[in-house]
């Protein structure tokens, strides 16, 4: 059992805080702490669920169109993907800082007296400023304290929190948190009650302790910091996830825990090779993952490459000598280290352009422009011979590729892109049929499919798109239940969603609905699955 300290609760709460055995120093101390099961688990069950974290900030780019209450984002999906959304919400901006919006009074009047009012004023001075979300989580935390309205218990189990101060000395970061901790307390008014060192300390500690704010599909919104939240610890192969659906976060099963067993969720991206998840982690948060699944090295799934490196083509060989002798970044990133052999550093350097070029389309605004660098990337993946179809970025490419072509209307390509990833890359990177990326994948494939049944152009000769957009509701349904709760919005939009499809095919055909579909669905199946093979990429 692992020795604790007090946490929230008595003995039968769900989970409690304690030393945590990964949190080791150089010679092996304890220095952590971590959040541990009270009782047994099963896979698809909610451990804990609060009613909001302390304290979130919308990334820039939301603040025009996210309730900076409820966080509720208004920008509706093209195929009405985020059905969770009531219909014609809209926003308004607060008069008085202009710089965040809500999407009713009650949010409003909300968020003021959970501190927006002692806020409101300050943040007018500095309307014109584009302010980090991590500032702002910060001052809204400074100013919340410094009016007292966060209590003591709760203050102190956000101190508990590593601030890695002396990690970001070492990086030589720590001169910029400073700079950003000296705005944080000007622009907050504090600086009467928190001295310069303190509110860096506390910056520090946004920075390495926050998670995405998302919405129940995963689009990310922002960041969140919660003194519970921020006391789990990581692994690539999690126990554990986190489903938000507004300022409601869940900390649910991804597999059975026993009680005392420890609670994981993953930090990063799980599904990239070892090495580029080793140096992420290392860099951003400042440890080395020793999980069940970095204890296995590169020899996983993530890791498997489709040819052997000394296989690769005398052309590609070239374009990798290339790259080495001209010194290019993509060349020396330690996070594509691959091996030591000619070979390996030569497919470690295509490796190393394909995420430079992943990193790169991120940047990049305008959807058109986008497409047309996620293909090269994806091109260079296939022509290269060398990436199976779910190892990354490839994988990555894909799902960037489908959102930017949903933006700009393209929506059959983006289908047989999306039968792609259901038949070829979702059964690998996520076995388990209720992982909420491959719930919410499919679903948003399933919206694709009906919103192009509704479309007058056949998809294909002899595909009866209704019939596979119902199949594939009727698995998000079923998987729902796990992924996010059986009352969560998302599961319960989607059962409307599917009893919806289901009176209509009834209207339609009439009391042998059913039965129609249960014949019609299997070789519909096999058609949508063979849609998978029309990209040649
Ligand atoms: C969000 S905090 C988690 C709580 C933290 N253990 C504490 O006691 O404050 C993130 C930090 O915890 C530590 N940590 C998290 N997961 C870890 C792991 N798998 N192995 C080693 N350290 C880890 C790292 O120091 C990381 O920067």
């Amino acid at each position: 059992m692992a020795e604790g300290h007090k946490s929230p609760g008595s003995k039968a709460s769900p989970f409690y805080l304690a030393r945590s055995k990964i949190c080791v120093d150089a010679t092996g101390k304890c220095i952590g702490d971590g959040m541990f099961a009270g009782c047994n688990f099963g896979a698809g069950e909610n451990i804990a669920a609060m009613h909001r974290p302390l304290v979130a900030s919308l990334d820039t780019e939301r603040l025009p169109d996210t309730c900076a209450n409820c966080y509720t984002w208004t920008e509706g999906s093209s195929i009405g993907s985020r059905l969770y959304v009531k219909e014609g919400t809209k926003v308004s901006q607060c008069a008085g800082c202009k710089r965040f919006r809500y999407c009713s009074k009650a949010c409003q009047k909300e968020a003021w007296n959970r501190g927006h009012k002692h806020e409101c004023k300050n943040l007018r001075h500095v309307s014109d400023k584009e302010l980090p979300k991590a500032v702002l989580a910060t001052m809204e935390l400074l100013i919340r304290r410094k009016h007292g309205l966060i209590p003591d218990p709760v203050w102190d189990m956000l101190q508990r929190l590593d601030t890695h101060q002396h990690d970001f000395l070492k990086n030589g970061k720590y001169g910029g948190i400073e700079l950003m901790a000296l705005g944080t307390s000007q622009f907050s008014f504090t600086q009467d009650t928190f001295d310069k060192d303190f509110v860096a300390a506390m910056y520090a500690r946004v920075l390495t302790n926050s998670l995405t704010l998302i919405t129940p599909t995963f689009d990310p919104l922002g960041i969140v910091l919660d003194p519970t939240l921020g006391h789990i610890n990581h692994s690539c192969d999690p126990n554990a996830y986190i489903v938000m659906e507004g300022p409601e976060v869940a900390i649910r099963t991804l597999k059975p825990i026993r009680k005392d067993e420890e609670i994981y969720i993953c930090y990063i991206e799980p599904t990239n090779p070892y090495a580029r998840r080793q140096s992420e982690l290392s860099s951003r948060w400042f440890f080395t993952c020793k999980c069940t699944k970095c204890q296995k090295g590169a020899g996983l799934p993530e890791d498997k490459w489709a040819i052997k490196p000394k296989d690769m083509e005398k052309r590609w060989k070239e374009v990798a000598d290339n790259m080495i002798e001209s010194g290019a970044d993509s060349a020396r990133d330690p996070a594509s280290f691959v091996g030591e052999s000619s070979d390996e550093k030569r497919v470690a350097a295509i490796q190393g352009r394909a995420f430079q070029e992943y990193d790169e389309t991120q940047r990049i605004a305008d959807p058109e422009q986008a497409i047309k660098k996620i293909e090269d990337g994806m091109r260079l993946c296939y022509q290269s011979g060398l990436w199976t179809m779910y190892r990354q970025p490839y994988a990555a490419f894909r799902d960037d590729l489908i959102v930017n072509m949903l933006t700009v209307g393209n929506f059959q390509i983006a289908l047989a892109h999306c039968a792609k990833r259901y038949k070829y890359i979702l059964p690998k990177l996520y076995p388990q049929t209720g992982h909420p990326i491959r719930v919410v994948q499919t679903w948003q494939t399933a919206m694709l499919a009906l919103y192009l049944a509704n479309e007058e152009k056949p998809v294909a000769p002899g595909v009866d798109i209704p019939v596979i957009a119902y199949m594939l509701v009727m698995e998000v349904n079923h998987a729902a239940r796990l992924s996010h709760g059986e009352n969560s919005a998302f599961a319960r939009s989607v059962k409307a969603k599917l009893e919806e499809m289901r009176a209509q095919f009834i209207s339609l055909l009439g009391e042998k609905a059913d039965e129609l579909l249960a014949n019609g669905i299997p070789p519909q199946r096999k058609l949508f699955l063979e849609m998978g093979n029309w990209m040649q990429y």
